[in-house]
């Protein structure tokens, strides 16, 4: 009777437990913690026991159901509720999804996330569970209430990621945010961008040289592309080249940034476990890539650099007004979005350029066409208006758009209404971008590369909010201008100095493989082979 007494106990405080605690607000950043308490609970009663038994009065089969009994509770009480009477409980979707996240996490060992949400709207429709409390919304009429200006959306707890570091990026508050946001717009207006043509130029010449010394070789682009993206981010960002395009090695920090991106990217879909990753320290390389981070910040506000850079903006504001000290977070979150933000979007989109001009030469010979009437390789005035070009950068981004699963947000505690379907408040939504693009209601023969949609064949485009790669509203990117400038700079300079095509073996099957969505895009390799298009090196 007592026995029974002490079980009935612990499994009312662990159904206690759910519906006094669990189920309310956000417990990633305690995630750690909890994790402990847990341990503690299931450990110390044992150890205590083992020392003298008369001080619990418990045998250890008694400590056994006691256990049994709390977390058995707390758990069939979640399982119960998320099953039978949460909010989003009436949305379709794979029923294991509805009780943990954990089976997202297990559907995507291998990054590919883009393509299991894909699977999944094709078997549930628009709209689907995705987590006991997410809906993933593959319908362009959502985008306008979640990511456009006047959406009362905010970013969920996966933007806590750094915590305590902050960012523009990673901002939850919405004042926080514009008060970054106004900063970074300065560091990113057409002035300040034209101050980077000769960096953006010089470094594609680095790219032409290492081709010149590899001319009918097999080159692997993805490596090359990846080092004029972070050689290029860290000029422009920091003054500091990594010197990948002449060493042609890869620097450590590169190394320690794609397994980090790719530890960070798999656990997307359950931020509170980045949390306990972090606090276990199972990645070494994330404490010498923050002291990487921290030296770099403090090296740069000692130095007095001839060229500003992006960093340097954010020096500036934080030594006018609050102190380096007190914006410190900030710095640290805005370096690592430089890093983040100004390099995987801007590599990926090179990389699958690349890949859909040498699989359709008929695109490359219009864009050589075009290259003919420029005077100069780097007035970024004169490449805007090349408009095949454009028309081709656009049509990948639509394709491989550089977060292919969205953006997460979460609804206003009222709700959101989207067409006929109510989404409840506070529930995490997002709308995949990989799976827009191939709607063929948004556009037409979705899955071909027809870059004639974004200039002379408009009618192709049925419906254009289905198109964001760059985001939309308050937190759309910053660096669009930029981005863009890299890619048609050594776009132009590679088009018009080389005739490329793939190397033997080679179709692109293995870049599509490996491509990851790791929250951004990473790219898989691609083996290209360049032969001279022009009897010298072509500079303009
Ligand atoms: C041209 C290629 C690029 C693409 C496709 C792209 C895409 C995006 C997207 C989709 C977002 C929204 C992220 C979210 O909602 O969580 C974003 C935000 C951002 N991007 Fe980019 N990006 C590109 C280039 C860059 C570059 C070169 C930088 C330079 C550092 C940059 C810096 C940022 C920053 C700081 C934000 C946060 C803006 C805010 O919240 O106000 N991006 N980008």
């Amino acid at each position: 009777m007592e026995l029974l007494c002490l079980c009935a106990t612990a499994a009312s405080a662990g159904v206690a437990s759910h519906h006094l605690y669990f189920k309310h607000g956000e417990h990633h950043l305690k995630a750690p913690i909890i994790l402990c308490s847990f341990l503690v609970i299931t450990a110390l009663p044992h150890v205590i026991s083992s020392v003298g038994r008369e001080i619990t009065g418990l045998s250890t089969s008694h400590i056994l159901l006691f256990q049994v009994s709390f977390f058995g509770s707390l758990i069939l009480s979640i399982v119960l509720y998320r099953f039978f009477f949460h909010r989003t409980k009436s949305f379709p979707g794979p029923k294991l999804a509805a009780i943990s996240k954990l089976y997202h996490l297990l559907k995507v060992t291998d990054s590919r996330q883009h393509l299991f949400l894909d699977g999944l709207h094709r078997k549930y429709g628009d709209f689907v569970r995705t987590g006991p409390n997410e809906i993933t919304i593959f319908h362009p009429d959502a985008i306008m209430p979640i990511h456009g200006s006047t959406s009362r959306c905010t970013k969920t707890d996966w933007y806590d990621n750094l915590a305590p570091v902050n960012a523009v990026v990673l901002a939850r508050s919405r004042d926080d945010h514009d008060w970054r946001r106004r900063i970074w717009d300065y560091a990113f207006s057409i002035k300040a961008l034209k101050e980077h043509e000769d960096t953006l130029l010089e470094h594609a010449q680095l790219v032409q040289k290492t081709i010149y010394e590899r001319l009918d070789e097999p080159i692997n682009v993805t490596k090359w592309f990846e080092y004029y993206g972070f050689d290029v981010m860290g000029v422009v960002q920091y003054n500091q080249s990594f010197g990948m395009l002449e060493s042609g090695q890869n620097h450590w920090v590169l190394d320690v940034f794609k397994a980090g991106t790719i530890i960070l990217g798999y656990m997307t879909s359950a931020p509170w476990m980045i949390h306990i990753v972090d606090s276990l320290s199972f990645y070494g390389g994330v404490n010498s890539y923050l002291a990487w981070a921290k030296e770099s910040i403090n090296e740069r506000i000692h130095s007095n650099p001839e060229k500003q850079d992006t960093i340097g903006w954010l020096i500036d504001d934080a030594s006018k007004n609050s102190g380096v000290k007190k914006d410190w977070n900030w710095l640290m979150g805005d370096f690592l979005t430089m890093v983040t933000g100004g390099t995987e979007p801007v590599i990926s989109a090179i990389v699958f350029l690349f890949y859909h001009l040498v699989a359709d030469p008929a695109h490359a010979a219009l864009v050589r066409k075009e290259i003919e009437a420029l005077t100069s390789y780097s007035d970024s005035t004169q490449l805007n208006c090349l408009e095949h070009l454009n028309a081709c950068i656009y049509e990948t981004f639509r394709l491989h758009p550089s977060i292919p699963s969205g953006g997460l947000r979460m609804t206003p505690p009222e709700g959101l209404q989207i067409n006929d379907t109510f989404i409840p408040g506070c529930t995490t939504v997002l709308v995949p971008q990989y799976t827009l693009a191939r709607r063929e209601d948004c556009f037409e023969h979705a899955a071909e590369f027809i870059p004639e949609r974004w200039t002379t064949k408009l009618e192709m485009v049925k419906n254009r909010t289905a198109f964001m790669p760059w985001g939309m509203g308050p937190y759309a990117c910053v660096g669009k201008n930029l981005g863009l400038m890299e890619i048609r700079t050594l776009a132009v300079v590679l088009l018009d100095n080389f005739n490329i095509t793939f190397a033997p073996g080679e179709d692109g099957t293995l870049l599509h493989k490996k491509t990851l969505d790791c929250f951004s895009t990473i790219p898989g390799p691609l083996r290209l082979q360049f032969s001279c298009r022009k009897p010298v090196a072509n500079v303009i």
